[in-house]
């Protein structure tokens, strides 16, 4: 694998079994600080277990998984969470609180108030308006809440993002827009970021690394360039072909 020196976030023959399944099945992994690495495959190859292994949502049944030079698990976890950004696609914002009880959860919960002038800024920096603190979840469209869970996991200041389908219910082009906000907050915030998706395009699109899931193991560790010049193996190349052929068919449209 890449970057044995840089690993920021790094796997260590990982496994989680849930019974007889095997989720994940002895990943090694390392990532740099600064990587982007989006994680696709199947539905059910083990991509939300092994990010939930990192903020410890589940736990692994054997391996290790380091974070800045310390095993996860002997990091309390108010620690742990502080340190990373979590977006899920079901975005769990609660109903009865208003956007900005919303994005000051996090350091509420870890005994720090939020400021009004800062729940501005966090919102500012999804393209949403500051006056949006006092709305109610049920006032916002799915792109406004799925911002505001963007902005919530950005307001303990994380080291690391992790994104489970963040953008999987949304419109085409709000998840276009959300998806290039994200990046640009990735790079201007010096973030390491791992992304689940279901959506090949869109990790070839944002992502600088692409793992690919099969039956809880990595079969492909590729650049998006590489995958795009037909690197990675006949699963992660069959991922490719569907964004591949919806190009090339649209190529066909213009001629
Ligand atoms: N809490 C659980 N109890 C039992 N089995 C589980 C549990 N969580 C996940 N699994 C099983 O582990 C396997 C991997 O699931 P996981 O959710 O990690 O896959 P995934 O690649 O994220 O799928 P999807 O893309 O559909 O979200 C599946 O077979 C799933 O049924």
């Amino acid at each position: 694998m890449t970057e044995p020196a840089g690993s920021y976030l790094s796997f260590d023959n990982v496994s989680r079994r849930f019974g007889a399944v095997t989720a994940v099945d002895g990943v090694t992994l390392r990532i740099p600080k600064g990587g982007f690495v989006a994680l696709v495959g199947a539905s059910g190859s083990g991509k939300s277990t092994l990010l939930k292994m990192v903020n410890r949502l589940i736990d692994p049944s054997g391996g290790n998984i380091v974070l800045g030079g310390h095993n996860v698990e002997d990091i309390a976890l108010p620690a742990l969470r502080r340190r990373i950004g979590y977006v899920f696609q079901s975005i769990g914002l609660f109903p009865h609180m208003d956007v900005g009880q919303n994005i000051a959860i996090g350091p509420r919960l870890s005994g720090t108030s939020l400021s009004p002038d800062r729940i501005g800024e966090l919102l500012s920096l999804v393209e949403l308006e500051p006056e949006m603190t006092s709305r109610m979840p049920d006032e916002l469209s799915g792109g406004q809440r799925q911002r505001v869970g963007v902005a919530r996991a950005l307001a303990n200041d994380p080291e690391l993002l992790l994104m489970d389908e963040p953008f999987g219910a949304l419109d085409p082009v709000t998840r276009d827009a959300l998806g290039e906000r994200v990046l640009a907050l990735h790079r201007e915030f010096g973030l390491t970021t791992v992304m689940v998706t279901h959506d090949m395009a869109e990790a070839l699109l944002l992502a600088d690394r692409v793992l690919v899931m099969d039956a809880g193991r990595i079969v492909a560790d590729e650049t998006p360039a590489a995958l795009v010049a037909g690197e990675g193996g006949e699963v992660a190349q069959a991922l490719v072909a569907v964004p591949r052929h919806q190009a090339d068919r649209l190529a066909e449209l213009s001629r």
